[in-house]
């Protein structure tokens, strides 16, 4: 529906909430907040945020296609999502288009990530059907067996930089092992949970199975002290991370968070100098830099510093700002004003702390008269750094590369795990023991090895320490969406002790 959309043109009526198997409005339209376009600063619809009763209904639709579902053999549940995948694949530009609109980002960026999350839910389509318990001999004939049973009604919490992608990434999981969701975007972006919704729909899911909720803290606190949820999965910073856990331990539900980081990316100077580069571009300037598993301390060996530097920089002024719509685009706009004002302020302090800007980190004004409005900063890349500066220490979420020389491998571990953080890291080196010895002594989630920010769904992801807890993609996530139940058999006479 939305293929030959524009940049500056497209203005969205409909009611952007969803349960019971159709969009819904809320009544109370009073505390409305308009949604911005990134690429032009105008207004593309008002976001109408859920209160209790609308909270209480979704959850209770998802509840009631949860009783339906969990009934369905992991076989019957394969065959709809796998529909529900193929939809998306069939109306992936213009999905891919629309988020563009709301988020910002490049078309060619929003592209990968749509059949991201096709390619998730027919993953866990594909493991639906092998969820199965184990069977256990006593003695004396006696067994016990478990079973893989879900959790129940699931609340997924979504971040804005990749919106359609991350409700994929919760719900894909969720209804493999059985559960129902209600998933509330970031109030930045409440455009497209709705399509994923009417597609689920479209393929066959009973009513109720995927429930979306627009609102921004107050809806999300209403979530997770609801009795009827069973377990939150939150995708966004840290602070709301730590209050998420704090609300749902009042009612001991299950907790995945996926949290914020300042990953260390090293790199040795027997690396492939030129992958090197391209992995540090990967690793700071997807999404406008604004994506959590970001490689924003690049590490880099004293004896290759500056043929990297130059090599860095002169690839990061090529990048062509503008239009995210535009095929040739590579980087498009930051999320919103204050968002880009808070980018600008780290680049102005770093650079007050000692921090030099070898190139970007200005507001960009594209010649297009209509994008004047829109919330553009050139990608940077800050020399000078140490370990003490705030763009080194704390998450900046937009295009800063920041560079940090080191001279051994014992003190360059030490330096990149010196953070509270631990989301991902990279290694970029030759030597394929330094590679997984670097590997090993890293402390997060995710390293990467001569490359950066590949995450196919076949492969978990999740954070250490501060980053979170949990994980999505790959098989172990089922493990975060099911309980196990032991059924202990007696074959023999009770032996009583009275
Ligand atoms: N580890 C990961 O997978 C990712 C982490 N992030 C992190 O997210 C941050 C940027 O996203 P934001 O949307 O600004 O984060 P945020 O933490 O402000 O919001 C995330 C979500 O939580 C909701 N929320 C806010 N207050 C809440 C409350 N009291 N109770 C329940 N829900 C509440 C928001 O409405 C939004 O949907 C970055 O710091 C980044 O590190 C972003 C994307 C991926
Ligand atoms: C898709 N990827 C790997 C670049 C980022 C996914 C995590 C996030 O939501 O920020």
């Amino acid at each position: 529906a939305f293929h030959n959309v524009s940049t500056g043109s497209l203005v969205v009526k409909e009611a952007l909430n969803f349960w019971g198997g159709a969009r819904v409005q809320p009544k109370d339209t009073k505390n409305a907040e308009p949604v911005y376009e990134p690429a032009t600063g105008r207004v593309l619809c008002d976001m109408i945020p859920c209160g209790e009763v609308e909270v209480d209904e979704a959850i209770k639709s998802a509840h009631s296609a949860y009783l339906k579902w969990s009934k369905l053999s992991g076989l019957e549940r394969a065959r709809i999502m796998l529909e529900a995948a193929r939809i998306i694949r069939e109306r992936r530009d213009g999905i891919a288009r629309l988020e563009v609109i709301n988020n910002g980002k490049s078309i060619t960026e929003a592209e990968v990530d749509i059949d991201v999350a096709w390619q998730c839910i027919e993953y866990y389509a594909g493991i639906a059907p092998t969820l199965a318990g184990q069977h256990i001999q006593l003695p004396g004939g006696s067994f016990a067996y478990t079973r893989r049973e879900p959790l129940g009604v699931c609340v997924g919490i979504g971040a804005w930089n990749y919106p359609f992608q991350i409700a994929a990434w919760k719900s894909a999981p969720a209804f493999a092992c059985g559960n129902a969701m209600v998933f509330k975007p970031s109030p930045m972006t409440p455009l497209t949970a709705v399509i994923l919704a009417e597609i689920y729909k479209e393929a066959g899911v009973p009513d109720g199975l995927f429930n979306v909720v627009q609102g921004g803290a107050e809806t999300g606190t209403l979530l997770c002290h609801h009795p009827m949820v069973a377990k939150v999965s939150f995708t966004g910073s840290v602070p709301t991370g730590k209050k998420v856990m704090e609300m749902s331990a009042k009612s001991v539900k299950q907790v995945t968070l996926e949290l914020g980081g300042k990953s260390p990316l090293i790199i040795f100077k027997d690396c492939e100098l030129e992958n090197a580069v391209k992995g540090a571009l990967m690793a700071n300037f997807l999404t406008q830099g604004e994506v959590c598993c970001n490689g924003t301390r690049v590490f880099v060996q004293r004896e290759i510093m500056k043929p990297f530097v130059e090599e860095v920089v002169k690839r990061t002024k090529a990048i062509v700002i503008g239009d995210p719509l535009l095929e040739g685009t590579r980087m498009g706009a930051l999320i919103s004003k204050p968002h880009m004002e808070k980018v600008l302020g780290f680049i102005s302090q770093a650079q007050q702390q000692g921090a030099k800007v070898l190139c970007g980190g200005e507001p960009y004004v594209p010649s297009d008269p209509k994008l004047k409005g829109g919330y553009y900063v050139s990608p940077c890349v800050l020399d000078n750094c140490r370990d003490d500066m705030t763009c080194v220490k704390e998450e900046i979420f937009g295009p800063v590369m920041s560079i940090l020389p080191f001279d051994t491998e014992e003190e360059v571990l030490q330096r990149a795990n010196n953070t509270t953080f631990g989301l991902a890291s990279g290694v970029f080196t030759r030597d394929i023991a330094r590679a997984h010895r670097v590997a090993e002594n890293l402390q997060a989630g995710t390293c990467f090895i001569n490359n950066y920010n590949v995450s196919p769904v076949e492969v978990p992801f999740g954070g250490y320490k501060m980053s979170g807890f949990g994980r999505e993609n790959g098989v172990v996530t089922i493990e975060y969406y099911s309980q196990l139940k032991t059924v202990v058999v007696e074959m023999g006479d009770v032996e009583s002790l009275f």
